[in-house]
C-alpha cells in the first residue's frame, strides 16, 4: 500500500523517460489566445482614459488579466484531457502526451489565478478582480465542463468570458461599468462563433470522433455555414456603432468597413464553396479580423497624440 506522500510523488512527477519543459506550461495558457485577449483589454484602457491611461491599470491590469485568462485555459487542458487525446488538432498537448500530470496542472492553475486575481484584488480596484474572476469561473467551469458538453450554442453563451477583456480594461482604468465599455464586450461576443464555428467545420471530424455537441456535429455542416454568415453580417453591423457612438473616427470606420467587407465576402464563399479550404481561411482571418478592428479603435484614439497635436 502506497503512503499519501509516495501517491502525491507519482502525480506531479512526470511520466518515466518524459521530462516536462518550461513549454508546456506555456502551452496550457494558450498564450496566443491570451494575447490577442490583453490586447483587447489594453484597448479598453485607452477608451477609457480621457488622458493618459494610469500607468498601474496598464501594467499591473494587463498581467493580472493574462494570469487570469491563463489559468482559466490550463483548467480547461484539465477538464478536457479526454477529448484532447482524441482529437488530432489538440492531442499533442502536455496532458494527452503525458508530458505533464493532472496535479501540476492543477497547481500552476491555482498559482496563475491567486496571483493574477491578487494583484487586481490588491493594485486594481475590486469591480475589476470580481469581473476576472467570474469570467474565469465561466470558461474555465460553465463553458468547459458544462456547456461544451451540453449545447451546441455552447459557444455562444461561454463567449461571454472571452469577451469580457475589453470591458476588464475598462473597468481597470475607471471601476465602473459603462455603456461603450458593453458595446466592446458586444463586437467580441458577436465575432466569437463565426470564429469558432469556421474551425468547428474544418475539424468537424474529430469533434464527431470526440461526440462533442459542436454547431455542425448536431445541425450540419451547412447549416453551420450559414450561421457564420448570419453572425458576420451582425458583426458588420454592431462594428460601425462604435462609429455611431462617436467612440471611433472616420479612421475607424474605414477599418470596421474595410476588414468587415472582406470577412463578409469570404463567408459568402463559406456558404457557395464547399471543403474546408474556406472554412480555415475564414478561422485565421477572423483573428487578423479582431486585431485590425480592436488596433483602428487604439490608433483612431491615440492619433491626435501620435500626430503631436
Ligand atoms: C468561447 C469562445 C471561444 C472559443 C470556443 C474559441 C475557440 C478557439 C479554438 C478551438 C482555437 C484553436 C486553438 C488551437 O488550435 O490551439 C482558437 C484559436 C484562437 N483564438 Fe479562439 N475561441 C474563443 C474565443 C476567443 C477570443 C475571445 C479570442 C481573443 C480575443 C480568441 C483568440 C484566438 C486566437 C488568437 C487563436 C489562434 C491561436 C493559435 O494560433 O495558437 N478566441 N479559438
Ligand atoms: C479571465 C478570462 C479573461 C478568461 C478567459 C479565458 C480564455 C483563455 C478563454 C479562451 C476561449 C477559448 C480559446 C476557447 C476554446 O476552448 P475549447 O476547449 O473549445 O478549445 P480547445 O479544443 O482548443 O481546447
Amino acid at each position: 500500500m502506497k503512503s499519501r506522500a509516495e501517491s502525491l510523488q507519482q502525480a506531479i512527477a512526470p511520466v518515466a523517460g518524459v521530462q516536462a519543459h518550461w513549454r508546456d506550461y506555456l502551452a496550457l495558457t494558450k498564450p496566443r489566445v491570451v494575447v490577442l485577449m490583453v490586447f483587447t483589454a489594453i484597448v479598453g484602457m485607452f477608451l477609457a482614459s480621457p488622458g493618459q491611461v494610469p500607468w498601474v491599470a496598464l501594467t499591473v491590469g494587463s498581467l493580472g488579466i493574462a494570469l487570469a485568462a491563463g489559468s482559466a485555459a490550463a483548467l480547461n487542458h484539465l477538464a478536457d484531457q479526454r477529448i484532447d487525446a482524441i482529437m488530432a488538432r489538440t492531442r499533442n498537448r502536455p496532458l494527452p502526451t503525458g508530458h505533464l500530470r493532472p496535479l501540476q496542472v492543477l497547481a500552476f492553475a491555482a498559482l496563475l489565478g491567486v496571483v493574477g486575481l491578487g494583484m487586481l484584488a490588491a493594485w486594481v480596484n475590486p469591480l475589476t478582480a470580481v469581473l476576472t474572476f467570474a469570467s474565469l469561473i465561466g470558461y474555465a467551469l460553465v463553458y468547459t465542463l458544462y456547456l461544451k458538453r451540453a449545447t451546441p450554442q455552447n459557444i455562444v453563451i461561454g463567449g461571454a468570458a472571452g469577451a469580457a477583456p475589453p470591458l476588464l480594461g475598462w473597468t481597470a482604468v475607471t471601476g465602473s461599468v459603462d455603456a461603450h465599455a458593453l458595446l466592446l464586450f458586444l463586437i467580441v461576443f458577436v465575432w466569437t462563433p463565426p470564429h469558432f464555428w469556421a474551425l468547428a467545420i474544418a475539424r468537424l471530424k474529430d469533434y464527431e470522433r470526440a461526440d462533442v455537441p459542436m454547431l455542425p456535429v448536431v445541425y450540419g455542416e451547412r447549416f453551420t455555414r450559414w450561421q457564420v454568415l448570419l453572425y458576420t453580417v451582425l458583426l458588420l453591423a454592431v462594428s460601425l456603432l462604435p462609429w455611431a457612438t462617436f467612440m471611433g473616427g472616420w479612421l475607424y470606420l474605414a477599418a470596421a468597413i474595410g476588414l468587415g467587407g472582406w470577412y463578409l465576402m469570404l463567408n459568402i464563399r463559406m456558404v457557395t464553396a464547399p471543403g474546408p479550404r474556406i472554412p480555415m481561411r475564414s478561422f485565421r482571418f477572423s483573428i487578423i479580423y479582431l486585431f485590425g478592428l480592436f488596433a483602428a479603435l487604439l490608433v483612431d484614439r491615440q492619433l491626435p497624440v501620435l500626430l503631436g497635436a
